[in-house]
């Protein structure tokens, strides 16, 4: 039996089979009984999978707990009889982190986020520690833990990129049928050289900022994207930035609106900002929007949610593996942020890990 926790306010035993996989410690009350422990079934073989549920119950404005209560029943009836499941409910922010570690530490076959693409983008954190990737205790264990998603967010962006909707039911099926694939993983540091990974996309300038005040009107659904970019727009400047691609030499980029670096295609709600991107292709693409005005955001807006806005006149975009981004006349007031969470200010590297971790797919 594999004791599985050490997690404040988490504490649950991952339970080599026949026993159950149980949560130990109550969980919150908008659970029943029923569920508190949701080990599904008896069944004795040493084949069964462990997947960790990772639960965000404030994710969509509280309704991903919700919908997590609802799918429960599914849950059981589609995975009990080959696996040990394992359900754990965040209390707060970062939480996610620190249960995918201790996860991937016990031997979890799969770390599964439940939720939008901030608890992804934490899981997707907790396959790191110290800058190396986080390994089982078990020197001998035979399978790599991959993660998984159930979208059930607000923006729920990284699943756009697969063509997956916002069904838990079709992401439960993909989860028994149990596909893996390689995907890229990007890092980026700032001043205080801390690595911190992203799944989806980092972003600079506008749209940082846009995702910042974004993040406070979660309860108007989608339409926090539009009011963060609003608030945005006041006392927004363009500014001039350097870069260098690959290693190579600075060039100048003059009267930046926004610089996006997309391992997957879509931000701010369904924006395909990165069109080209592709987490599995072992580059990102990178997207400036230079001089752009207020209205041309509104002219525009169109093309930016189809994908189209590359053939639009100050909008570019490159396949890189490494880009720095500084000011040319340092502001300390350039937004950074990646898969939403807001990280500081320029300067920032971003560095892409080819295949880095598997996914569930
Ligand atoms: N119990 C909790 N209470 C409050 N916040 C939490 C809790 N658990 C996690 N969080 C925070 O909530 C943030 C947002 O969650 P999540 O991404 O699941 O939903 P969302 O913001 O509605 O969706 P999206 O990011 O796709 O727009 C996460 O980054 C996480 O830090």
């Amino acid at each position: 039996m594999l004791a599985f926790q050490g997690i404040a306010n988490v504490a649950f035993v991952m339970a080599k089979p026949p026993s159950l996989i149980r949560a130990e410690q109550p969980l919150p009350p908008d659970l029943t009984a029923a569920d508190r422990s949701i080990s599904l079934g008896t069944a004795t073989s040493s084949r069964r999978r462990d997947l960790v549920f990772v639960v965000n119950p404030r994710g969509a404005n509280g309704r991903t707990g919700e919908q997590w209560k609802r799918l429960l029943p599914y849950l059981r009836s589609r995975l009990g009889s080959e696996c040990n499941i394992c359900e754990s409910l965040t209390s707060g922010p970062c939480q996610a982190i620190d249960i995918t570690r201790e996860a991937i530490r016990e031997g979890a076959h799969a770390v599964v986020a439940v939720g939008g693409d901030g608890t992804l983008h934490e899981v997707v954190n907790g396959f790191f520690w110290g800058g190396k990737p986080v390994s089982s205790h078990d020197p001998n264990a035979s399978h790599r833990t991959a993660f998984g998603l159930i979208p059930l967010g607000t923006g729920s962006d990284f699943a756009r990129t697969y063509g997956w909707k916002n069904d838990p039911h079709d992401a439960i099926d993909r989860i028994a049928m149990g596909l893996r694939s390689q995907v890229d993983v990007g890092v980026t540091s700032g001043e205080s050289g801390e690595p911190h990974y992203f799944i989806n996309e980092a972003d600079i300038h506008l749209s940082a900022k846009a995702g910042y005040y974004a993040s406070r009107y979660k309860k108007f659904g989608n339409l926090c994207y539009v009011i963060g970019a609003l608030q945005a727009f006041f006392g927004h400047q363009n500014r001039n930035f350097r870069i260098k691609v690959d290693g190579g030499d600075w060039e100048v980029c003059s009267q930046v609106t926004a610089l996006c670096v997309g391992n997957a295609k879509f931000f701010g709600g369904g924006m395909k900002i990165a069109p080209n991107a592709h987490p599995s292709s072992g580059n990102f693409e990178v997207v400036i929007l230079q001089d752009f005005k207020w209205y041309d955001f509104i002219l525009k807006l169109h093309k930016l949610y189809n994908g189209t806005h590359l053939s639009v006149k100050n909008v570019s975009s490159r396949s890189v593996q490494s880009i720095e981004v500084e000011e040319i006349v340092p502001s300390d007031s350039i937004y950074v942020q990646s898969d939403g969470e807001f990280l500081g200010f320029l300067p920032r590297k971003f560095c892409i890990l080819p295949g880095a971790i598997e996914m569930i797919c």
